[in-house]
């Protein structure tokens, strides 16, 4: 099967700063695959050159088997950019129908698409608010039927959800492994890693290279060490010196305890008798790593091969 979204070694800079190097990444029907990264890890700049809005240095691009720059893929693209461009002055059905317009839906088609997305996000009985009235999170349900309307076989979306309270955040995933069921692609720039667990793949980028590219029970699973919780009074005080302590990957703080990654090879109870006989009262557990610990621990060994070379 081809993928609909295609990167294959792509290259990009802005002047002299590379932004994207040697990136691949594909997409098939059906599927959500999350772009995770840091601010400034180069998401937003992947998809503004899978919409066509910026040209690659190097590299191959296709969307549906095109050129993402082919006027023929309007209307099967649906594009969601950071602060998604709503009409606030104008009204819920206004901004539906002045998208369907826009890419020259018939008005009888476009009725009862529209019709179908209102009840799909729950918006309708607020056909008639206008978008600036609406909260955050009915904002992006909105903006999400608008990218909608034309009934889109690739769907980019970058960080869709920011600023928008968890149950709407839940909302809105329904709706969108609705569509995703529908057999759309959907490429999901966040991040937020509790939402990147409920793609199908994520690809994580680092100063725009691709670090890991997986499934995310296999990201968990392939991560190298053991993660271990440590609590105790004042622990968050140790943190500096539990960083330097023999056997220890990364030290990062969760609520009131310090989470811990162990190199591989170092066992639970060596590293427990270890601590005692440096730090009194501390208690270690060990855990089930998340998405986010598993990427957090990523993170720290990339930056450590990046010291090293
Ligand atoms: N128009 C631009 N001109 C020059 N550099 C830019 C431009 N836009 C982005 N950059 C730089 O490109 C790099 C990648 O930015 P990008 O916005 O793609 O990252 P991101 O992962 O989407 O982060 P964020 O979530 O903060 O948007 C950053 O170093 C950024 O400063």
């Amino acid at each position: 099967m081809n993928a609909l979204i295609q990167v294959n070694n792509l290259r990009f800079a802005y002047g002299d700063a590379p932004v994207l190097e040697d990136i691949s990444l594909d997409v098939n029907a059906g599927e959500i695959i999350a772009l995770v990264g840091a601010d400034g890890a180069g998401k937003s700049t992947l998809l503004q050159l899978l919409v066509g809005q910026l040209k690659p240095d190097e590299g191959e691009l296709r969307v549906l088997g095109l050129n993402p720059t082919n006027p023929d893929l309007r209307s099967d693209l649906a594009y969601m950019p950071q602060g998604f461009g709503l009409y606030l002055d104008l009204s819920v059905q206004e901004n539906l129908a002045f998208f369907a317009d826009l890419h020259g839906m018939d008005r009888e088609h476009s009725a009862t698409k529209i019709r179908d997305l209102l009840a799909r996000t729950g918006l309708n009985g607020f056909e008639d608010r206008r978008a600036g009235q609406l909260s955050g999170g009915m904002m992006q349900k909105l903006a999400l039927a608008c990218a909608l309307v034309t009934e889109p076989k690739v769907m980019f979306l970058d960080e869709p959800t920011t600023g928008v309270d968890p149950v709407s955040r839940r909302a809105f995933w329904r709706l969108l492994e609705a569509v995703r069921n529908d057999g759309v692609a959907i490429l999901y720039a966040t991040a937020n890693m509790d939402e990147a667990e409920r793609c199908d793949r994520v690809t994580m980028l680092d100063q725009g290279q691709v670090i890991r590219q997986d499934t995310p029970l296999a990201l968990v699973a392939e991560t190298e060490g053991q993660l271990v919780s440590v609590q105790g009074k004042g622990v968050r005080g140790y943190r500096d010196a539990l960083r330097e302590f023999p056997g220890v990957a990364f030290v990062f703080p969760v609520g009131p305890r310090l989470n811990v990654w162990l190199h591989s090879g170092i066992r639970l109870e060596t590293f427990r008798e270890q601590l005692a006989s440096n730090f009194s009262g501390l208690e270690v557990q060990p855990l089930t790593p998340t998405l986010h610990d598993a990427a957090v621990r990523q993170l720290a060994s990339s930056e450590e091969a990046g010291r090293g070379s």
